[in-house]
């Protein structure tokens, strides 16, 4: 069983990045600039938008972070939106999700210009994804192909399991990796709440990947001898053995099913940290006009 290092790839990934963004200044072009926008004061959605923050420091990007609180109108984040749209400096942008329930995140999510949407979640860009159109694609569906890429592994012609259909992990990863080509070419099956025979289908594949939210979900007995299983999942528990009082689970129950392994996520450092470090390619391609001229 081979760990997959999502930890170490990314700090890879951003110590060239560090490397570019100095060469870029250097030769007079400005900083890339990332905001993010948050809403409300949810543990988990703090926290991740503190790793996004923290890591344009990383690199070297400007990074904004714009507050709301839970009771913002839909107007308000609406013309927060239009404002960044505008403002040449502002290289790309993020609305963190999930928000209230009085705002309609599919409102916020068309509003955002799709030149600046590095998140890849604007019906356009996830259209031009599904053909195979240069575009900024999911941050987290990204980070996974990177790390199938980086560790050599084989996707032609083997048979993918994702369990889990939704805009920002599943789906688009089963567009990616049905899609002509390398990491590609796979034949994908796409499980749901509505799944029946799930235990069946995972013991047939040779590669697993998890976007559920439902910790330990993935037991040993779901999974073939040699198989790849990726872990998106990140839910917190309540947790005694930490300082913050909760730990992150995944949705793999990782002690029975990485001995059945050939290579397996762990959690957290796994794909967490790929998919903020994809926020960071796609801004990058963002200032480099490398997507939409
Ligand atoms: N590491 C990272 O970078 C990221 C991690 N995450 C994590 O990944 C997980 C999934 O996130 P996200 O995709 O946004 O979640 P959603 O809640 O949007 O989707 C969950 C999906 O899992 C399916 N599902 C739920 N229960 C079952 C079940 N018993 N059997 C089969 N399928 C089931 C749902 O089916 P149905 O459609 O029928 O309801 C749905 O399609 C979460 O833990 C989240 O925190 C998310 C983004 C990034
Ligand atoms: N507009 C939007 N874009 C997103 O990209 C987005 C979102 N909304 N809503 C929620 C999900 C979740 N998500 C994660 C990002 C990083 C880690 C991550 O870095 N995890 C670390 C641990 C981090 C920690 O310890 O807090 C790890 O797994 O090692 C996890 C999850 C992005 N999401």
């Amino acid at each position: 069983m081979q760990l997959i290092d999502g930890k170490l790839t990314s700090k890879k990934i951003r110590e060239e990045i560090a490397e570019e963004v100095k060469q870029l200044v250097a030769s007079g072009a400005k900083k890339p600039h990332l905001a993010a926008v948050l809403v409300g004061h949810d543990g988990g959605s703090e926290s991740y938008v503190a790793g996004k923050m923290r890591a344009c420091e990383e690199v070297g990007f400007n990074s904004s972070l714009i507050r709301y609180e839970d009771d913002v109108t839909e107007e308000e984040l609406l013309a927060k939106v239009h404002e960044l749209n505008n403002d040449d400096d502002i290289d790309g942008f993020i609305v963190q999700l999930p928000l209230p329930k009085h705002i309609s995140e599919e409102k916020v999510t068309e509003a955002i210009d799709p030149r600046k949407d590095v998140d890849g979640f604007h019906p356009v860009n996830v259209g031009r994804m599904t053909i195979g159109m240069p575009t900024f694609v999911s941050a987290t569906p990204q980070g996974i192909m990177e790390l199938l890429k980086r560790y050599k592994i084989e996707t032609s012609g083997k048979n993918v399991v994702v369990i889990g259909r939704s805009n920002i992990v599943g789906r688009p990863m089963s567009v990616l990796l049905s899609q002509k080509g390398y990491p590609g070419d796979a034949t994908v099956t796409v499980a749901h709440s509505r799944t029946k025979n799930l235990k069946e289908l995972c013991l047939q594949a040779d590669i697993i990947i998890a976007a559920i939210g439902s910790p330990g979900f993935v037991k040993g007995d779901m999974v073939k001898e040699g198989a790849v299983v990726i872990d998106v999942g990140t839910t917190r528990v309540p947790s005694t053995e930490t300082k913050s009082g909760w730990r992150l689970k995944g949705d793999v129950l990782f002690d029975e099913v990485a001995p059945k392994c050939s290579f397996i996520t762990p959690v957290p450092g796994g794909v967490g940290p790929m998919t903020i470090t994809s926020l960071i390619i796609n801004t990058l391609k963002s200032a480099k006009k490398e997507i939409y001229s």
